[in-house]
């Protein structure tokens, strides 16, 4: 059965790890994907590609979602290409490991404009044009793990995550008389880029896989099913809610 046939669906951070994972999820389930990217032309132009040879459409805008501007430019690219919106999936961020005493000033301000602001001006932008459509619409929020727990490193990341599921929190207040949908997933620890040096330390790796009751580290494409599911009307009435996705290792406690 496919969850999301004929729906549109924009996804932030699209070409890479958890975010491509969910646009190709998104596309196997019958929806034309609308990516932002950061970077990497060949890297967004591939997932375009994999979307397309999948039947579906695709298109990638680049931009830097600490921009204000780029929500909007990135939402009425998408209505232009596809003529509307009916899922976002907030995903884009970074997590540059650093230590707490010296964190440089910029890296505190950088990671919370991408990682929350970014997220939160991508969110109104495309409620925006839900409500324009009147026909409701859902929203997912890569938040994390790290919005219930800390990490030594992670001082100025673990904020911006707990900030991105209390937005999904209010932005359900905020929508639900539209008839649109917020949730956010919360990925334990999954190997992409964003960890990749970090797990290098094959100590740390250890540790954080012995934490996990189903015995590994996440992959990008487990995320796909729990954003899939939330983004489709089998989530019809989960509004405000936030899944865990981590392999049970937030509850092992002992
Ligand atoms: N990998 C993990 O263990 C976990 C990841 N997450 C979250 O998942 C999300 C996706 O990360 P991953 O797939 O793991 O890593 P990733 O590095 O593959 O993906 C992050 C994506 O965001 C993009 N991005 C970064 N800054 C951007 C900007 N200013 N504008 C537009 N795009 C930008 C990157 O280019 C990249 O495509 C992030 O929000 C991350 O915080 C949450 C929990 C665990
Ligand atoms: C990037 C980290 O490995 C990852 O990010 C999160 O949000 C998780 O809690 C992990 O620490």
């Amino acid at each position: 059965m496919k969850l999301l046939e004929g729906k549109v669906v924009l996804i932030t951070g699209g070409s890479t790890g958890i975010g491509r994972a969910a646009a190709i999820g998104a596309a196997r389930h019958g929806a034309d994907v609308a990516i932002n990217y950061a970077s990497s032309d060949d890297k967004a132009a591939s997932c375009v590609a994999e979307i397309e040879a999948l039947g579906q459409r695709a298109l990638a805008m680049k931009g830097d979602v600490a921009d204000p501007a780029t929500a909007g430019d990135f939402v009425d690219k998408a209505v232009a290409a596809f003529g509307r919106v009916d899922v976002m999936v907030s995903n884009a961020g970074i997590c540059p490991f650093h230590a707490f005493l010296d964190m440089p000033v910029e890296t505190v301000d950088r990671t919370f404009r991408v990682n929350l602001h970014g997220a939160y001006y991508m969110v109104q932008a495309a409620a925006n044009q839900m409500v324009k459509q009147g026909e409701g619409g859902a929203i997912v929020a890569v938040s994390s793990i790290s919005a219930l727990v800390g990490g030594e490193y992670q001082t100025h990341y673990t904020p911006t995550k707990a900030g991105v599921h209390s937005l999904m929190q209010s932005a359900a207040i905020a929508l639900g008389k539209h008839g649109i949908r917020c949730n956010s997933v919360l990925p334990g620890t999954i190997l992409t880029e964003i960890n990749r040096d970090d797990l290098a330390d094959q100590d740390k790796r250890d540790r954080v896989t012995a934490r996990i009751p189903l015995g590994r580290l996440g992959e990008a494409d487990d995320l796909a099913g729990p954003i899939v599911f939330l983004a489709s009307d089998m989530a019809q009435y989960v509004t405000g809610a936030a899944l865990l996705v981590d392999g049970g290792a937030f509850v092992n406690l002992q």
